[in-house]
């Protein structure tokens, strides 16, 4: 790419997001070069690197495609020549992120380490699960399969096993790559005819972590390949870390002995988080931002309000709380109930989304392939009465309404009803797996 071309790129840039936005985080970019499809550039901090990328990666990738740029990646590095310019919200110095030159992996974020991963209920099976691994030694359970929605961490806990790993067991040959990337080699390889390279790479690894293995459903020769090294590995005693945004039987268009071979280890859920664990979060983040801004003051409710009310995802929370921080280290003002609810009106509005009774009930419905009209009707055959239990619960669980406004929106059924089917399904989740699964992923269905 030429310098012409990122000139053009800017222009766009600056009439979709505005001259503000332009000034204060794309011009101190500077383009250094492209290679392999990754664009980089050179920044003045880490801060305002991760802010592009994570608030305009998306926009500036688009935006060079448009103008004719191969680039499926953004990598931004500290450089010197405008180190000056947002010298204001330079934070804390940060380890370097490292990478294996000599091995096929992505970069590591040194963000993503077990002291900044945050437990709570929702998500301790699976922290365990990864400490497991990272302590090395004989493979317990081959492979971990790490599921859940967007933004709980299965990225961060994969990084985290990987410097974990690096930590204590130098020697060891640990690979972490998105499926996304691992298709890439694969068709590179096959451009290059390097078949054998590309599995002598793959098959020499000790650890490998592929992330977002969704994404090679439906690529029929990727499965394959990836199959092959999957089988290859585990046949090796080699431990491998997989993950996905839902359970391996649940990937549509995934070979069938692909799900099966990713059953056979250890298949834990990320939950969608609770109030505790967003607090907990956010209390982390801020003696982590306390050190970058010491004399920001945050008033005492405001972790709360947005614990409470940013219920979406952790990145969104994060997100939220870095704006907030920037934007009152920029003005100088104490972080207040009033400058968060200002600041944050289109995070706040969006994470507003509440989920009906009426919703649920079509959700349930389509899942179990019943009648909606049933949901309310007298009908008490089981096939129908426990998809309505189920939809009952979940009105319970998503909504505020009391079981009597349950109970009427089921057609006109009693509280008593309502509190009974609660109660069963509450005891079925505990005991029947496939109950607790489909709750599960009919509640993330409906909170997505
Ligand atoms: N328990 C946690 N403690 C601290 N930070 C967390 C936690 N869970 C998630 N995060 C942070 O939230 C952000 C999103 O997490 P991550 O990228 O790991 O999500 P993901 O599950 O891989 O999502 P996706 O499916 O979108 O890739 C990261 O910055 C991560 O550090």
């Amino acid at each position: 790419m030429t310098e012409d071309t990122w000139g053009r790129v800017c222009r766009d840039l600056e009439k979709t997001i505005g001259k503000n936005n332009y000034v204060t985080w794309i011009a101190p970019l500077e383009f250094h070069a492209l290679e392999n499809g990754v664009a980089r550039f050179g920044v003045p901090t880490n801060f305002v690197g991760e802010w592009v990328k994570r608030n305009f990666g998306d926009r500036i990738v688009e935006h060079l495609v448009r103008n004719g740029v191969v680039v499926d990646r953004l990598e931004f590095a500290v450089s010197g020549a405008k180190a000056s310019v947002a010298a204001a919200t330079r934070p804390a110095p940060q380890p370097e992120a490292r990478s294996d030159v000599d091995l096929p992996g992505a970069t590591l974020d040194a963000r993503f380490t077990f002291e900044t991963f945050v437990t709570g209920k929702p998500n301790e099976l699976a922290h365990a699960a990864a400490r497991r691994v990272a302590e090395g030694g004989a493979v317990t359970f081959n492979p971990l399969f790490l599921y859940g929605g967007v933004g709980l961490g299965k990225t961060h806990l994969m990084h985290a096993i990987a410097w974990e790993l690096r930590e204590r067991v130098p020697e060891a040959k640990v690979v972490y790559l998105s499926a996304e990337q691992f298709m890439y080699r694969f068709v590179q390889a096959l451009r290059e005819r390097d078949m054998m390279g590309f599995k002598s790479l793959f098959r020499s690894v000790d650890v490998l972590m592929v992330d977002d293995v969704q994404f090679i459903a439906g690529k029929d020769s990727t499965q394959e390949e990836f199959f092959h090294t999957f089988n290859a590995l585990v046949d090796q005693g080699k431990q491998i870390v997989i993950s996905a945004d839902r359970a391996p039987g649940e990937i549509k268009d995934l070979e069938d002995r692909i799900k099966s071979r990713l059953q056979c280890g250890l298949v834990v859920d990320l939950h969608p988080t609770d109030y505790e664990l967003r607090l907990g979060i956010l209390q982390q983040k801020v003696d982590m931002y306390r050190q970058q801004y010491p004399g920001l003051v945050i008033s005492d409710g405001v972790l709360e309000f947005l614990a409470h009310r940013i219920t979406t995802n952790v990145r969104v929370l994060e997100g939220a709380l870095t704006r907030l921080f920037a934007f009152a280290s920029l003005v100088g003002k104490e972080i207040t109930l009033d400058l968060a609810q200002d600041c944050l009106a289109d995070i706040l509005r969006a994470s507003e989304r509440k989920v009906t009774v009426e919703e649920i009930q079509r959700k349930v419905s389509e899942h179990f392939n019943m009648r909606l009209a049933d949901m309310v009707g007298p009908k008490r055959h089981r096939t129908i009465a426990r998809p309505r239990q189920i939809a009952m619960w979940l009105a319970k669980q998503l909504t505020q309404r009391s079981l009597p406004e349950i109970g009427r929106r089921f057609g006109g059924r009693d509280h008593t009803t309502v509190m009974h089917a609660v109660k069963r399904i509450e005891e079925l989740r505990a005991t029947d797996s496939q109950i607790a699964e489909d709750l599960e992923m009919l509640r993330r269905t409906l909170e997505g």
